[in-house]
């Protein structure tokens, strides 16, 4: 299905939190946190389940920001639950979608038969890099993995970002979530270039997947968009330091 047209507002206010077209390597990407959220600061109506938040205007925003971004990274748990295709549909242009970058330390997604797996193979989408802890239990086709060491629980954000510059050449990159990775990158503002939230007219419960940092954190350059159901927040973090 093709995506709603990007209204011309969203160009403008968009423009100053892009990453910039500078391809020189740099010691680790652009990164771009975002996601959309309810007004009970929640993602998904339920542990699991995709749900639909944005409206089709703020969607196709999210496909805007696929096309001006080298790499898209999600954790394994959205993986599994939203089967997603994570291209760039924006005017069509499936050559301009990032890469997939799939955190999935534990090794439990499969590339084929997935959503990603069926795009790619029409010409539609890229291939992912998997994160994984020790040598792949089972090397698929087409997919690259930047391996971990087994000693290694949780992967610090800042070396997986300056290796994914440094080995596939990634200088942007889009984190979308899940709340996990979300929460996770909440705490390392240091590493987050842009902060670019969608916030649908809706409440989702107290079953709900939330979004939430451990502290509470300032912000600046703050704008706000205005659409027909959705809003649209984009900032940076005012002195990001690691907690
Ligand atoms: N509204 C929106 O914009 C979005 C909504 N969603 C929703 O979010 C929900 C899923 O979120 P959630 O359950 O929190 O899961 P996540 O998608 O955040 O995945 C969590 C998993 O990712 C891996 N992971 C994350 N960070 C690290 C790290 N630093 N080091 C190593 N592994 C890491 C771990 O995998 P392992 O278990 O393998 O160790 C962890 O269990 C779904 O319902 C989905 O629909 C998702 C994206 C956007
Ligand atoms: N922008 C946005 N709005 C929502 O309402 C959402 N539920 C999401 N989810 C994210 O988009 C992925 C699905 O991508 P495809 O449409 O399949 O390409 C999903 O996995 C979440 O990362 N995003």
């Amino acid at each position: 299905m093709s995506l709603a047209a990007l209204r011309d507002d969203l160009v403008p206010f968009l423009a100053p939190y892009l990453p910039s077209n500078d391809v020189s390597a740099k010691e680790r990407p652009f990164i771009t946190l975002t996601y959309a959220q309810s007004l009970d600061s929640r993602i998904s109506a339920a542990p699991g389940v995709r749900t639909a938040i944005s409206h089709s205007e703020t969607k196709t925003m999210t496909h805007y920001l696929r096309y001006h971004h080298d790499g898209i990274l999600i954790g394994s748990r959205t993986a599994l639950a939203d089967d997603p295709g994570l291209n760039c549909k924006f005017n069509d242009e499936f050559e301009k979608s990032p890469r997939p970058i799939i955190l999935d330390l534990s090794q439990k997604w499969r590339f084929q038969g997935s959503q990603m797996y069926t795009l790619y193979k029409q010409g539609r989408g890229k291939p992912p890099i998997v994160v994984v802890r020790g040598a792949p239990t089972l090397r698929e086709n087409d997919v690259d993995y930047l391996i971990f060491s087994q000693n290694e629980r949780y992967i610090d954000f800042e070396i997986l970002f300056s290796r994914l510059e440094a080995e596939f050449g990634l200088h942007s990159v889009m984190v979308e979530g899940g709340a996990f990775v979300i929460n996770e990158l909440l705490a390392r503002g240091d590493l987050v270039d842009s902060l670019v939230i969608t916030i649908g007219s809706v409440f989702l419960g107290k079953n709900g997947v939330e979004v939430s940092p451990a502290n509470s954190l300032e912000l600046k350059d703050i704008d706000w968009w205005n659409g027909t159901r959705d809003a649209i927040m984009c900032a940076r973090f005012l002195n990001p330091k690691i907690v």
